[in-house]
């Protein structure tokens, strides 16, 4: 008697409330809440299964990854986890039945997502990822190496304003203008060594490279080659995105199950220290060769040099 009484109070009040029957506690399954009345789709919100990704972003930290999800998510034929879920670097050991455990519950045609920027440039991701499925699609979001490292600083920097200058923990030997390779905000913008990892397990035409710097300039055209790539229909365009000149990015006018204009929070789009022009220059030019070897890898010219 029970189980057939509850969705009769659903029934009043779901279309009442313009949301989620109260009773479906998962908001980030929101947008498939379903009003009694609509055709061919369940009416109950936790209806579907959990799958693996079949797309990941894998990187690059910095890079733009947490503004391509969020925007990505606006698509009605992606569902993602919104937490960052480490799987392949630190829980690999916990299973794949763990991993797809945290993965939101998808229907028919629907595409499983994660992020996890620090994939990039682990050793070991490339062979695991490809274990799970060699189908897997991959994303990456780059953006010039100098800034990227520019803003991981400003990161660590806002956690520990202790931490040395920029400048000294970028040279090894400041007189000889020798860099600090091991400087994880250095090595992580040496994107075509970390990329010969990825090619040595799966086919460049299953990886897309986004530009950070496009993912601000033109949202919707960078999100236009993404739902491409993922063999979704051209959902999300300009029309979604508007400039928010107080945080000075694009934010979306309505974010994901939601009808409010969303912007990232204050931990993205951080004010950067000013940095010398000398040791940007001399940044510049050691990461130059990298970069002309990541544009003929990936066939695009990112524009950095
Ligand atoms: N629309 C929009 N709004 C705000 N910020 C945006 C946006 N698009 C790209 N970005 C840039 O994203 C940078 C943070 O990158 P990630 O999300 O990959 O960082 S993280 O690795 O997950 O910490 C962040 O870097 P900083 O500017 O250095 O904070 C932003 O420049």
């Amino acid at each position: 008697f029970l189980p057939l009484l509850i969705p009769e109070v659903w029934l009043i009040a779901a279309p009442e409330l313009g949301k989620c029957p109260p009773l479906v506690s998962d908001p980030s399954n929101a947008k498939w809440c379903l009003w009694p009345g609509e055709k061919g789709v369940p009416f109950f919100s936790g209806s579907g299964t959990k799958q693996l990704p079949q797309a990941i972003i894998i990187g690059v930290k910095k890079g733009g990854t947490r503004a391509l999800l969020e925007f990505l998510r606006v698509h009605p034929d992606v569902r993602a986890v919104g937490a960052e879920p480490h799987f392949f670097d630190r829980s690999y050991d916990k299973g794949l039945a763990w991993y797809r455990d945290l993965m939101p519950r998808t229907l028919d045609g629907q595409i499983t997502m994660e992020k996890t920027p620090s994939y990039f440039v682990t050793r070991e991701a490339p062979a695991r990822i490809s274990a799970m499925s060699k189908d897997t699609k991959l994303i990456v979001v780059v953006r010039d190496p100098v800034t990227r490292a520019i803003s991981d600083y400003t990161q660590t920097l806002s956690k520990r304003p202790d931490i040395p200058t920029f400048e000294s923990l970028t040279f090894k030997n400041r007189s000889t203008g020798l860099i600090d390779t091991s400087w994880s905000a250095i090595q992580i913008g040496i994107y075509a060594k970390h990329l010969e990892h990825w090619l040595r397990h799966f086919p460049i035409g299953q990886m897309l490279f986004v530009s950070g710097e496009r993912l601000i300039s033109d949202p919707a055209g960078e999100l236009g080659r993404v739902q491409d790539f993922l063999g979704l229909k051209r959902i999300i365009t300009d029309k979604h995105f508007y400039f928010n000149k107080t945080k000075g990015f694009p934010c979306l006018k309505k974010a994901e199950g939601s009808s409010k204009p969303h912007c990232l929070g204050k931990t993205k789009g951080r004010t950067h220290p000013e940095i010398a022009q000398e040791v940007v220059q001399r940044l510049r030019e050691f990461y130059r060769p990298f970069n002309l070897k990541f544009y003929q890898m990936t066939g695009h010219d990112f524009g950095w040099d």
